[in-house]
Formats: C-alpha cells, structure tokens, sequence
C-alpha cells in the first residue's frame, strides 16, 4: 500500500451520527495521515453545501487528498462537492461502486446518505475506499482526462 491519506469530514445535520463514526474509524486507520472535521457539531445546522464547498475546496487546494462527506442521502453534498473545480465526488452505497469510484473516476470525494445505507456498511465501504490508489497509467486515466480538459476549457471560455 501506498502513502497515507489526508482526509477531510464534513457532514449536515442529518449526517452527523455516520460523520462521527466514520471519523473515530479514519482515526484509528493505519492508512490515514490525519483526518480534518469542517462540521457540523453535534448541535450544527450549517446547510450541506456550505460544509461540502468547504471540504471540496481543502482537496482542490491540495491541503488533503480526500473528503467522505455525509447527508441525508449523500447526494446533496456529492452535488455541492461537483461545483469545485477539479473536483470528482460521487454518491457510492455499493462495494463496487466504492471501488470504481476510485480506480475509474478517479474521485477524490465519497459521500454516503445517513438516511439510506446502514451505518455497518457506510463503516465497512470507507474502509475498502482507503486501500484503493488511483492508477495514472491505467485506460481510465484518458477517460478522466476528458472531464479536467471540459472543465478547462469551459472555464478559459467564461
Ligand atoms: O440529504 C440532504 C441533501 O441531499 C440533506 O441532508 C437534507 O436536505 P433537505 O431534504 O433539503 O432537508
């Protein structure tokens, strides 16, 4: 296995159950360097896309390498997590898809909903999303490429 992970956290009010156990399992990962919580608290009613623009902004300015960001339904932060340039975050309840996430798309940013899976599996998938390593070499390096060249040029065109 290769370096450790920097991860950040970050949860809405109905993800702060998942966020809080998911974090005292990144803590005790022999695979995580350090783990950063943007919120919310337990008491926290910050909106889920302010928590997620925070978290996906650490991973694009390369202050950590990854965020697991939980809501109700993990797709409210996965699509606030999108609006950061560079940013790859995806909505994952299944092994493989945990999996792809990573080896396929490249995606820095996991996000579960509280309010859908189990917190067993949540705990077991982000688990298994810390042993995978993107691989710049494989055929979906071109493939997400694609999407960073999109995403470049929409932007040199604004
Ligand atoms: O799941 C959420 C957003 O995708 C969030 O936790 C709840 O959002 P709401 O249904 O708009 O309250």
């Amino acid at each position: 296995m290769t370096d450790k992970l920097r991860i950040v956290v970050g949860s809405d009010d109905a993800g702060h159950q998942y966020k809080e156990a998911l974090k005292q399992d990144l803590l005790g990962s022999s695979l995580v360097a350090d783990v950063t919580d943007v919120g919310v608290d337990a008491d926290g009613h910050t909106a889920y896309p302010k928590v997620a623009i925070a978290a996906a902004e650490m991973v694009a300015r390369g202050e950590a390498d990854r965020a697991l960001l939980v809501c109700g339904t993990g797709l409210g932060v996965a699509i606030a997590a999108n609006k950061v340039k560079g940013i790859r975050a995806v909505t994952a309840h299944d092994s493989f898809s945990v999996e792809r996430a990573v080896l396929s798309n490249n995606a820095q940013i996991l996000t579960f909903g509280q309010r859908v899976v189990g917190l067993e599996l949540a705990r077991r998938l982000a688990a298994e999303w810390l042993t995978y390593r993107f691989d710049e070499t494989s055929a979906s390096a071109a493939k997400v490429q694609l999407m960073c060249d999109y995403e470049d040029a929409s932007e040199a065109a604004a």
